[in-house]
């Protein structure tokens, strides 16, 4: 398993763009056959990706872990961005449409993924408590309208993971759609140093690409980003974008709380 270890932002500042990608972006998720994981050491998110294909993926128990198996001392969030499948946890199996989530709560012994077109994005947070295994399907995903086309921003903003929705100890997952014509994501941005924030970019059209945003809101930095793949955000960067054409997005974070709106705005004009 590959680990990103925390940086500072004034190492960020400094970084050259080569750098940046080393540090913040994971260009490779999804790979055919097999599952893919990233420790971060921001709130020890790990971030992943599961592409069945034709066989039966498990949830492995990386040594990194020194956990009798993956869930011991974890909660995940597994969001389906491909055809339907199924995850399997402990002999139950639950059927995963296109954008549907599943949550599953710590203790879960095995976890597998199947499902020919299935592409699973999964986040994995330290947990302290045992919350139920439990479906969230997108229809039930309290959809909350966003943006204007004026300000090329309209987008939907569906949550599974969060205060009001599915429970979990430390785990806000959701996503985003953004409407055609609309480019800009997360505009006006925002910090939150009580929690990190990974953004899985999807339904991006071939040869487009978002121009993501990061750093302190006066010292920001470019990261030009393709389809599938995700950037991890410090707890004390903004996190925004602007695409080529209009994308989706999953947004998931771990930290102090599980509130949807706790975030501290930061005006537009107080960007630089
Ligand atoms: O802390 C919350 C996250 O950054 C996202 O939910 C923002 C987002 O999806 C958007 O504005 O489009
Ligand atoms: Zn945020």
């Amino acid at each position: 398993m590959q680990q990103r270890f925390a940086v500072s932002p004034r190492e960020t500042a400094a970084m050259l763009t080569a750098e940046r990608r080393e540090h913040f972006l994971i260009e490779q998720l999804f790979v055919a056959g097999d599952i893919t994981l990233v420790y971060t050491h921001y709130d020890r998110m790990i971030v992943g990706g599961v592409v069945p294909g034709g066989a039966t993926v498990a949830l492995p128990n990386p040594d990194e872990l020194k956990a009798a198996y993956f869930l011991e001392r974890r909660e995940l969030g597994i969001l389906n961005i491909g055809q339907p499948g199924q995850v399997t946890v402990d002999g139950t199996t639950y059927q995963l449409g296109h954008q549907d989530c599943l949550y599953v709560g710590r203790g879960s012994r095995e976890v597998q993924f199947s499902g020919a077109e299935a592409r699973y994005y999964v986040l994995s947070a330290p947990a302290h408590h045992a919350y139920p295994t439990t479906l969230r399907t997108q229809a039930e995903a309290t959809p909350l309208e966003m943006g204007t086309l004026e300000t090329a921003n309209q987008r939907t903003i569906y949550k599974y993971i969060y205060s009001e929705g599915i429970q979990s100890c430390q785990l806000v997952m959701g996503l985003t759609q953004l409407k055609p014509g609309s480019v800009w994501n997360t505009m006006p941005s925002h910090t939150h140093t009580r929690r990190m924030e990974a953004y899985l970019y999807f339904n991006l059209p071939e040869n487009q690409r978002v121009l993501h945003l990061m750093g302190e809101p006066s010292e920001t930095r470019p990261l030009w980003v393709s389809n599938e793949q995700a950037i991890l955000s410090p707890p004390w960067s903004i996190h925004t974008g602007c695409g080529t054409s209009n994308y989706a997005f999953i947004w998931g974070m771990a930290g102090e709380n599980l509130e949807y709106t706790d975030m501290d705005p930061v005006g537009i004009y107080d960007l630089q």
